[in-house]
């Protein structure tokens, strides 16, 4: 028999079970209680098995200290702040259910394992697993739709248990005999032995950085648990095999999770691959009837999430704040919630149901359809307050880094605006608008709300802003409403594979000297940073507009009273502004120079040579617009 047991030493790895397969699984909720924990690991389980969720009784749970709290809530939040909303909805639908799930008081639990192993004892260790005798009838159909060509992209999509990868086991026995040059590879080594069990020598393992570090390419390469690869490490293994043949769970909140399923399809168009997508529907791990499944994703709230769009001719509400404690009795609204939210945004997870509830700091507001409880459009904001003097003290040495408040340890952080440690800053940890219902102005309007509604507020805050992965839409999106880019990360982010932006709003004017000061900390960065693609998008900030004594800095430049080095900051602002008037080769060149680019390739694009002569240049360049 294998059983796991997940405790707090395991909690954290949990993704590294996942693909494996078990005959019990103890999750312990005295440990913390995780939505995503449970949700994946229940999927290991054979038919048959046995699924035991330890928690304290029912009185008991929701005044516990949960451990979890010390993830799930920003500082200075604790246990006690907690409304338990989530902990109370779960406890009211798990003692209302009939069939599974079966309660036992502590003493009967035992009797019960006893009874369960004897149970499994008596039948062979496998008697849970269906016997291999040919690939089921959507397995076959997928075995006759595959074929070996270069530069395709095979995906494999469905739920857990569904026979993924003994499919991609099948595949390697008829394709890899065309290709011989084949391998698979998967985060562990363990998530790929059903498929190298089923593959039987045609295959072998090769680990992911093996792979990108030899500098052959594969003809051929298979990839397991897709979605639990940090998506630039999955792009990367794309980019270096001719056929890729890859399998990923369409409901994983692991790894990548839903930035897999939302923004996979995206990188592979632009990188022209041929991408075929196969689905595969009917579970084999267990009996379709199998009611587990079924009522794990109910309980937690993420069940069904296709084909939900109301059609856009439905009339529509305006923005409202959702009260979370009308939301707290009202199950089937918070799973309509989760649904939008697990459709339409990279980011979402089970925990975020247990988050949106349990979560003093977080706030919704959202548009729904006319006199229903079907939401549309969905904005959820978190208010990082002020830290007091030790700890701001703390923070800014570096010694402490609090849960949450990430703007305001960006910004101090990253960019040295100790001021943001001392200021409220509302953050839209999510805005997400049904696929039907987008470009109708929906995100924007429910912007304006959140602005007027706390214009209402005795204590407005002094900035609002989001961090988000890379993307155009995004920053479009987030640009056209008057936010102005600060940061953007070096490095690629597991969930989107786009680097980490982080735009802000000043809301009053404390705010607007914090954008202007994250902003020349942002071109000083600029300066000194290497060089960047060649797009723009560090050039897309609006404002703030530069004060009087840096335009006469600027001018001081011009009249060669000031070196580059003393102005670039300003000119790449300045540049950004007024970006029409500076002439092409001097805006490149300044993006080179923000870029530390060398002045022989300056020189080839402004037809001069030299610093001096370069220099010279760009100070008539601007004199001319300013
Ligand atoms: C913190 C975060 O949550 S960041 C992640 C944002 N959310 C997501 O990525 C989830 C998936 N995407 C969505 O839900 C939506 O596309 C959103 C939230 C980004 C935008 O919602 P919408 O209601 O469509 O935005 P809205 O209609 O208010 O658009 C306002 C402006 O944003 C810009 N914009 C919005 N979408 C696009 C787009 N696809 N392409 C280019 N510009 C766009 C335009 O300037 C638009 O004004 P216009 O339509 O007059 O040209
Ligand atoms: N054609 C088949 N006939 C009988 N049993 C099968 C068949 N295909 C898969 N199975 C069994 O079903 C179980 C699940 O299969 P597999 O691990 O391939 O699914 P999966 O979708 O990859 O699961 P996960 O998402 O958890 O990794 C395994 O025990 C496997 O042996």
């Amino acid at each position: 028999m294998r059983a796991l047991i997940v405790d707090d030493r395991f909690k954290r790895r949990y993704q590294d079970y996942l693909g494996q397969e078990y005959d019990l699984l103890l999750v312990s909720a005295w440990s913390g209680f995780s939505p995503n924990v449970l949700a994946a690991l229940s999927a290991t389980v054979r038919g048959g098995g046995l699924i035991i969720l330890l928690t304290p009784a029912p009185a008991q749970w929701l005044t516990y200290d949960d451990p979890e709290y010390a993830r799930l809530l920003a500082h200075p939040w604790t246990a006690l702040d907690s409304p338990a909303y989530f902990l109370r909805y779960f406890i009211g639908a798990l003692t209302a259910s009939t069939g599974a799930p079966r309660r036992f008081e502590s003493g009967a639990i035992e009797d019960m394992v006893d009874e369960f192993l004897g149970c499994i004892q008596a039948d062979s260790p496998s008697a849970a697993t269906t016997a291999i005798s040919g690939p089921t009838d959507e397995q076959a159909s997928v075995l006759a739709n595959l074929e070996a060509a270069s530069g395709r992209v095979d995906i494999i999509s469905a739920e857990r248990g569904r026979g993924k990868s003994t499919l991609l086991g099948y595949l390697a026995g008829s394709l890899a005999a065309a290709e011989p040059i084949s391998g698979i590879t998967a985060l562990h080594p363990w998530q790929c032995s059903v498929a190298l069990r089923q593959a039987a020598g045609s295959l072998n393992f090769r680990a992911p950085d093996e792979i990108l570090q030899s500098g052959q390419r594969p003809a051929l390469l298979f990839i397991d648990e897709a979605a639990a690869l940090p998506l630039p490490m999955l792009l990367a293994l794309i980019d270096c095999a001719d056929q890729v043949v890859l399998a990923s769970t369409s409901h994983g909140y692991e790894g990548s999770g839903q930035g897999f399923r939302l923004r996979l399809a995206g990188h592979l168009q632009a990188r022209g691959r041929e991408v075929h997508w196969h689905a595969l529907e009917q579970p084999v791990r267990w009996d379709a009837q199998d009611p587990v499944e079924a009522f794990v994703a109910r309980i937690l709230l993420f069940q069904n999430t296709s084909g939900i769009q109301p059609p856009p001719s439905k009339a529509i509400g305006s923005p409202e704040v959702i009260d979370k404690t009308i939301l707290a009795d009202d199950p089937a609204a918070l799973a309509a919630i989760m649904r939008l939210l697990m459709e339409s945004h990279y980011q979402t997870s089970a925990d975020d149901a247990r988050v949106i509830l349990d979560s003093p700091g977080i706030q919704l507001s959202g548009i729904f359809v006319a006199d229903s409880s079907e939401p549309v459009a969905i904005l959820m904001t978190d208010t990082e307050e002020p830290f007091e003097d030790a700890l701001r003290e703390a923070i800014w040495q570096g010694r402490r880094r609090p849960r949450g408040h990430l703007t305001q340890q960006v910004l101090a952080q990253q960019l040295g605006v100790e001021a943001a440690l001392e200021s409220t800053i509302v953050r839209i940890v999510r805005v997400a608008v049904a696929s039907a219902y987008r470009r109708q102005g929906l995100a924007s309007s429910l912007l304006a709300h959140l602005e007027a509604f706390e214009d209402k507020a005795e204590a407005g805050s002094a900035l609002h802003a989001a961090s988000f992965g890379n993307d155009p839409v995004s920053l479009a999106f987030w640009l056209s409403q008057g936010y102005t880019l600060v940061r953007q990360g070096q490095r690629q982010s597991g969930s989107h594979g786009g680097e980490a932006l982080l735009v802000i709003k000043p809301m009053e004017e404390s705010g607007e000297q914090l954008t202007r000061d994250a902003l020349l900390a942002r071109g000083r960065a600029l300066a000194t940073e290497p060089a960047e693609p060649a797009s723009d998008s560090h050039c897309l900030w609006p404002q703030p507009a530069l004060e009087p004594w840096e335009r006469e800095l600027i001018g001081l430049f011009c009249d060669g009273a000031r070196p580059i080095e003393a102005v670039l900051p300003l000119l790449l602002i300045d540049r950004c502004q007024s970006s029409a008037e500076l002439e092409a080769p001097w805006q490149s060149a300044l993006r080179d120079l923000a870029g530390g680019g060398d002045w022989a390739a300056i020189g080839r694009l402004t037809g001069l040579s030299g610093k001096k002569a370069i220099v010279a240049g760009l100070r008539l360049a601007v004199a001319r617009i300013i």
